[in-house]
C-alpha cells in the first residue's frame, strides 16, 4: 500500500494503515505493508532516520512497520491500495504525472476535501479522469478526523464510501485500529460535499470568533451551515442520512469547534480583519475551504441550490464585504420556515 502525500494527514493516515496492519496480523489475519511518499526527500531521508515527521508531529514516532520513499513510481511499484493525501488543488497534476505507474487494479483511497478550481468536480471524479478506469475502484475517507488528535491516537470514527461494497470493505479493514473506527458508506457524494462544504462553514463559524461572537451564533451558522450542505448533496444525488452521520454532522462540529482545525483559525484571522491574501499567507497547512468556497459557490448555483453561507463566505474573501457586513447580509434575508407546515 502506497501513500502519497507526507503532510499532516497522509502522515496520520499512513500511521493508522500501519498499525492496522500490525492489529491484523497479532490477530493471527494478513498484514501489508504500507509506504509514505513525500516530495521533499529531505523529509523523506529523515524519516527514515527517525521515524519523526518533524515538520508535523515532531513529538511523535510512526511506527516501526512504517516504510518511506522519496521515489514515487517506487513507492507504486506493487501497491494493491494508492492513498492520495494531495491537496485538491494538486490532486489531477500530481496525478497524471503518475498515472503509468499506478498498478491498473489498485484501489484509489482520496482523502483530499476539496473542490477543483477551473472544473468544479469533486476528487473521486479527478481521480477518474486521471486514472481511466478508476471510478470502480475509488473509495473516499471523511469524517471527524482532526489529524493532530488521531497521531495522539484519541479515538475518533470515520467513513470509507465507494460505489463498490468491496471496496469501502477492503478500505476500511486496511485503516481499522484501535483508535480509528471505519464505518462503510454507499454514498460517495454526500461523502464527499460533506467533507468539502464543512470547510467553507468553518471559515464562517472561525469568523464569528475572530468577531467575539458566542456560542449562540456558531452553532446557528453550524446548523443552517449543515441545511445547505445538506441542499447541495440531496441535489447532486448525495443521501440525507449522511448528511447526519459521521462525514456531515460528524465533522462539521469537529471543524467548527476546534482550534486545532486551519479552516477554523483561518477563519478566525479573518474575522480580525485580515485579508484573504493575508490570512493565506500566515497559514503554513492547508485550509482547503478558501480555495473551495468560490467553487462551491458555482456549483450550488449551476444546480439552483441557495447556500447564503457560503456565498456570505466568498464575499468576504474576495473583499466585497466585510466581516462586520455579513450580519445583516444573511440576517436581513427573507424570512422562511425551518420545518414549513403542511396545508
Ligand atoms: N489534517 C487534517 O486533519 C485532515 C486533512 N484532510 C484533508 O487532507 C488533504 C491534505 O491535507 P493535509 O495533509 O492536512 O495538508 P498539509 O498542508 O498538512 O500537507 C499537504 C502536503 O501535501 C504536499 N503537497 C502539496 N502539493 C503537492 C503536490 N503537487 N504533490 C505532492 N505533494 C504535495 C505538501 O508538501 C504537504 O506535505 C486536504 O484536502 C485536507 O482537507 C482530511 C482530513 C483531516
Ligand atoms: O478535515 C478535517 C477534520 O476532519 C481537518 O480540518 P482542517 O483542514 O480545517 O484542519
Amino acid at each position: 500500500m502506497a501513500v502519497l502525500g507526507a503532510g499532516s494527514w497522509g502522515t496520520v493516515f499512513a500511521k493508522i494503515a500501519a498499525d492496522a496492519a500490525a492489529r491484523s496480523e497479532r490477530e493471527g489475519g494478513a498484514g501489508w505493508s504500507v509506504t509514505l511518499w513525500g516530495r521533499d526527500p529531505k523529509v523523506i531521508e529523515h524519516l527514515r532516520a527517525t521515524g519523526v515527521n518533524d515538520r508535523y508531529f515532531p513529538t511523535v514516532r510512526l511506527p516501526a512497520n512504517l516504510g518511506y520513499e522519496a521515489d514515487a513510481r517506487r513507492a507504486l511499484e506493487g501497491a494493491d491500495v494508492v492513498v492520495l493525501a494531495i491537496p485538491a488543488q494538486a490532486l489531477r497534476e500530481q496525478l497524471t504525472a503518475l498515472a503509468d505507474a499506478v498498478p491498473a487494479d489498485a484501489v484509489l483511497v482520496s482523502l483530499a476535501k476539496g473542490l477543483e478550481r477551473g472544473t468544479g468536480l469533486r476528487m473521486s471524479e479527478v481521480i477518474a479522469q486521471a486514472i481511466p478506469g478508476a471510478a470502480g475502484r475509488t473509495a473516499v475517507v471523511s469524517g471527524p478526523n482532526l489529524a493532530r488528535e488521531i497521531i495522539q491516537e484519541q479515538p475518533t470514527a470515520s467513513v470509507v464510501a465507494a460505489a463498490s461494497a468491496e471496496v469501502a470493505g477492503k478500505v476500511s479493514r486496511i485503516c481499522a485500529t484501535d483508535y480509528f473506527r471505519p464505518y462503510t458508506s454507499a454514498d460517495v457524494v454526500g461523502v464527499e460535499i460533506g467533507g468539502l462544504v464543512k470547510n467553507v462553514i468553518a471559515l464562517c463559524v472561525g469568523m464569528c470568533e475572530g468577531r467575539d461572537l458566542g456560542d449562540n451564533s456558531k452553532a446557528s451558522i453550524m446548523t443552517r451551515g449543515l441545511a445547505e450542505t445538506s441542499r447541495l448533496a440531496l441535489a447532486l444525488g448525495g443521501r440525507h442520512e449522511t448528511m447526519a452521520g459521521l462525514a456531515g454532522m460528524g465533522d462539521l462540529v469537529a471543524t467548527c469547534s476546534s482550534p486545532l482545525s486551519r479552516n477554523h483559525t483561518a477563519g478566525r484571522l479573518l474575522g480580525t480583519g485580515l485579508s484573504e491574501a493575508e490570512v493565506s499567507a500566515r497559514m503554513t497547512q492547508t485550509a482547503e475551504g478558501i480555495k473551495s468556497a468560490p467553487v462551491v459557490l458555482e456549483l450550488a448555483r449551476e444546480h439552483g441550490v441557495e447556500m447564503p453561507i457560503v456565498e456570505g463566505v466568498v464575499a468576504v474573501l474576495s473583499g466585497a464585504v466585510s466581516v462586520d457586513q455579513l450580519q445583516p447580509m444573511l440576517l436581513r434575508r427573507k424570512l422562511k420556515a425551518e420545518t414549513p407546515h403542511v396545508s
